[in-house]
């Protein structure tokens, strides 16, 4: 069975939080709060699929509220459905053009609301999963390059506000391009594929972060993390792809497939951009590449 949607009540009376309540409850898990304050607060915490928003409130209205959900990028994508006793164009446009994905006025009908809700959380899951697939790799099935843009600025962002460590690493597969002699570019693929799958078993804090960073290149993001244990994280990694022990007659450093690694951490002050540290950590790939490959150097 699929887990019910989290849809969020938003309104200062109290009748009709109560008769939204039963009209969605049966399919939805339902929360009831009393003003836009509230509504704002609860979403820091819980995160719901669908918000249900009077407009005329006491504090901040409907409108005010929706406007600080589209700012915040952790809430501009949660759909919101207006229910107003406003009952005018105007009032009604104003509130579409703001953002909102429908409108409804008071007094509703419970029916009408049941059916309006559940087509604005089917395109609310539709939208998810093109989110989902937009950002994992096809071949390897973890995050891919875009996912990981995204994440590094988050996190760089956060190291810098918080004043907390940050540290990257970039990893290549040693000599694939033999690999691929070798053995085919669908066995390449395979590789790949178990590459990833083993270095993102490794991460066992829900902060750490890998990714395809394109090709045969992976990249991890470990926020609050120093250098040494990023370090120490590297060779755990490189471990793990040694004890896959995925032949490969070809190689030049070793019988099966190996990788080498880059780290590159916040603690060097001359790292001043969140790309300064993905070149940091190229750098030392390049070094782990030069000192004979299957190695880890931190910058
Ligand atoms: N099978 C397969 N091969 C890929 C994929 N993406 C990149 N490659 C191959 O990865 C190889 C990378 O080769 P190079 O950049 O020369 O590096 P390398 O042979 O790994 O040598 P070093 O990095 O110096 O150890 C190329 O032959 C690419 O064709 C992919 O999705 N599938």
């Amino acid at each position: 069975m699929s887990k019910k949607a989290k849809v969020l009540i938003v309104d200062d009376d109290a009748l009709n939080r109560i008769v939204l309540e039963k009209t969605l409850s049966d399919e939805h898990e339902v929360f009831l709060v009393k003003s836009g304050d509230e509504a704002l607060t609860f979403i820091k915490t819980t995160q719901v699929d669908l918000i249900i928003l009077d407009i005329v409130m006491p504090g901040m209205n409907g409108y005010e509220v929706l406007v600080k959900l589209k700012e915040d990028s952790a809430t501009q994508m949660i759909p919101v459905i207006f229910i107003s006793a406003n009952s005018s164009h105007d009032d009604e446009s104003k509130g579409l053009e703001l953002g909102a994905m429908d409108y409804i006025t008071k007094p509703f009908c419970s029916s009408i609301v049941r059916v309006r809700v559940r087509n604005q959380l089917l395109i609310k899951q539709k939208n998810d999963l093109l989110e989902m697939l937009a950002s994992i790799d096809g071949l390897t099935e973890i995050p891919n390059r875009r996912n990981l843009d995204e994440n590094l600025s988050r996190e760089w962002r956060k190291s810098k506000r918080n004043n907390t460590p940050l540290s990257v690493l970039l990893m290549d597969i040693d000599h694939f391009k033999r690999y691929n002699d070798t053995y085919g570019h669908r066995a390449g693929d395979d590789c790949l594929k178990a590459v990833a799958q083993a270095l993102a078993a490794q991460c066992e804090r829900g902060s750490d972060f890998i990714a395809r960073y394109g090709g045969e290149e992976f990249a991890a993001v470990l926020p609050g993390v120093d250098k040494a244990e990023a370090t120490g994280f590297a060779n755990k990694l490189r471990n793990a792809v040694n004890a896959l022990n995925i032949a490969h007659k070809a190689s030049l450093n070793a019988e099966h497939v190996t990788i080498s690694i880059g780290v590159a951490s916040t603690e060097n002050a001359s790292i001043e951009t969140e790309q300064a540290l993905l070149e940091e950590a190229d750098l030392g790939l390049y070094a782990a590449k030069e000192g004979g490959r299957n190695q880890v150097v931190a910058r």
